[in-house]
């Protein structure tokens, strides 16, 4: 994908792990420049990115469509973290840039902050050292809960919230799950209850949420849950601000239906000053849920190692906008990566009208693989006639679906004597065109079929597509008239529907030529089309 010729500049936003951007500062097969320039505001940020070739973040800074325009040469985006909710995720994969996060690394730290923090939160322990800091020493206000055998309500059953269920089950809570993927036999196994939003709700003494921030699970925990909740349920989030409307926790602590929550972000950060931290109900962390030496590293590790992958293969492992797909599996598609392409810049060159529909049939052993990065190859090659468009498997369905291409991906396994064959259907408001391709063992790629009549065409050079009526004649007047031209034929295929009727011939030249440059053979009889395309 993308091949590095200069030196890239990775710029290093938020605070990272000196450890973890090793591997960054230690590869010598890359020509990197590492900037590290933290703490800046959004204006100083946007001075600075010109030429920033990847720009490293933590949650603190915004990287919002502003930044990503203002940095034209910018390729990649990594967070080293989990939440990408600081991202113009759609303003990068318009631009073609890829953002990677780390989604790993810092499970374990997140959940064992919740469960510090439900803890702290059950035994009053920060307000509690405040009075003894502040010289009393108060038994009498600070008597807390246990959580033996209460039952924690976890919203969102990720990476994390699954690591806290399983702590929670250790200090002998009951614990009920919700999220959208939990299956029976999944919470079976990991000894949870499934459970809904309003049941966990209606029976949790502690509700902690683990779900991204996404306009579905924004204000997710508002008035009307808390109105079904348990008097004296606690709350605790440390996932993101927002995931719990903070008017509404605010009122229902107010009003005594709460007894506590327990908060490590905030919509706004940082949230000092923040209402919420004027309640004794109220414990709080500044966003620390990542925070420890272990995740920091190996967040950075990751990032870092994804980075280097980019421009060293085109690949990543952790994609948050384009299909991940494992090493092995796109080891599969990789060969009929050219293929594709060739297929959709052949048959835009053909159609002469704006495409509506787009149709990827897959056929044989193909058929068999994850076939995604294909049609992005096919959709790449639909492109190649628009100038300045930079497409890549990050945007190309993007930008297809943009211009209101429709994207369709057929599967069978029967080629019709072929091991795999790709076609692709385009539709114009007026016309349908068809291509078909494949490998041949040996002998690399080759163009099998054009409208539906068999030919055999390597995808290259410069190919003339003839529409002409099956007539005597017909092919030596238009062989006669390009040698005139000098225009030398290397190869010429014929297919056409029956004697006398429709036919199309591929003709492989030896002269780069543009349709413009050879409308002249439309003038001869029976020729009734054609296009030069160049692949
Ligand atoms: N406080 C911190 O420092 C800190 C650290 C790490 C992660 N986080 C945040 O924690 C969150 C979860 O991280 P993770 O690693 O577990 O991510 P994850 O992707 O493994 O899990 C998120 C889960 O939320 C579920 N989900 C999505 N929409 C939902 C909905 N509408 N209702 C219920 N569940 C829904 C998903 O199906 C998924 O299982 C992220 O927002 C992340 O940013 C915060
Ligand atoms: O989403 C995350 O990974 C956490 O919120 C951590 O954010 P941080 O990298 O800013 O600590």
């Amino acid at each position: 994908m993308t091949v590095a010729t200069k030196a890239i500049n990775v710029f290093i936003a938020d605070p990272l792990s000196e450890d973890g951007i090793a591997p960054l500062r230690q590869q010598t097969g890359l020509d990197l420049n590492i900037i590290v320039d933290t703490g800046l505001t959004q204006d100083e940020l946007i001075s600075k990115i010109a030429d920033v070739d990847v720009l490293l973040v933590r949650s603190q800074t915004t990287v919002n469509r502003e930044v990503i325009q203002a940095a034209t040469n910018l390729k990649l985006i990594g967070r080293a973290g989990v939440g990408v909710d600081n991202i113009d995720l759609t303003a990068a994969t318009e631009r073609g840039i890829i953002v990677v996060n780390a989604p790993d690394g810092n499970t374990n730290s997140a959940a064992e902050h919740t469960i510090a923090m439900m803890t702290s939160l059950a035994r009053h322990i920060p307000q509690a050292f405040n009075t003894l800091q502040n010289g009393k020493w108060d038994r009498k206000s600070y008597v807390g809960v246990e959580l033996k055998n209460k039952t924690l309500g976890v919203v969102g059953f990720g990476r994390i919230g699954v690591e806290v269920a399983y702590r929670a089950k250790g200090s002998r809570m009951n614990v009920l799950a919700y999220d959208p993927f939990l299956t029976e036999e999944r919470a079976q196994e990991l000894g949870v209850t499934k459970a809904t939003v309003d049941e966990i709700c209606e029976q949790a003494d502690f509700i902690t949420v683990h779900t991204p921030l996404l306009p579905e699970t924004r204000n997710m925990i508002n008035k009307d849950k808390f109105a079904i909740m348990k008097d004296g349920v606690r709350v605790i989030n440390c996932a993101r601000g927002g995931i719990i409307n903070e008017d509404d926790l605010y009122d229902a602590i107010v009003a005594g239906k709460v007894a506590g929550a327990a908060l490590d972000v905030f919509i706004e950060e940082p949230a000092v000053g923040h209402k919420l931290l004027t309640l004794p109900q109220v414990i709080a962390t500044p966003h620390l849920g990542a925070s420890t030496i272990e995740a920091q590293e190996s967040v950075a590790v990751d990032v870092s190692n994804d980075i280097i992958k980019f421009f060293n293969t085109g690949t990543v492992t952790s994609p948050v906008n384009m299909p991940s797909i494992p090493k092995e599996k796109l080891a599969q598609v990789e060969p009929f990566f050219a293929l594709a392409e060739q297929l959709g810049k052949f048959l835009i060159q053909v159609t002469g009208e704006a495409v509506k529909e787009l149709n990827v049939s897959y056929a044989g052993e193909v058929a068999n693989y994850d076939v995604r990065p294909l049609t992005a190859n096919a959709i790449k090659g639909l492109f190649s006639t628009k100038q300045g468009t930079h497409v890549n498997d990050v945007n190309a369905r993007y930008l297809a679906e943009q211009i209101g291409i429709q994207i369709n991906e057929h599967k069978t396994t029967t080629a019709k004597g072929f091991t795999s064959l790709i076609t692709i259907e385009v539709k114009t408001e007026n016309e349908t065109h068809t291509v078909s391709g494949t490998l041949l063992n040996g002998l690399g790629a080759r163009i099998v079929k054009v409208e539906g009549f068999g030919v055999d065409v390597k995808p290259e050079g410069t190919i003339l597509y003839v529409k002409n009526t099956d007539k005597p004649g017909a092919i030596g007047r238009l062989a006669t008239k390009l040698a005139e031209k000098e225009i030398n034929i290397a190869t010429m295929q014929v297919g056409r529907s029956e004697v006398g009727g429709q036919a199309v011939m591929l003709l492989s030249v030896d002269n780069a030529v543009a349709t413009e440059d050879i409308a002249y053979v439309t003038e001869l009889e029976n020729i009734d089309e054609v296009k030069a395309i160049n692949l």
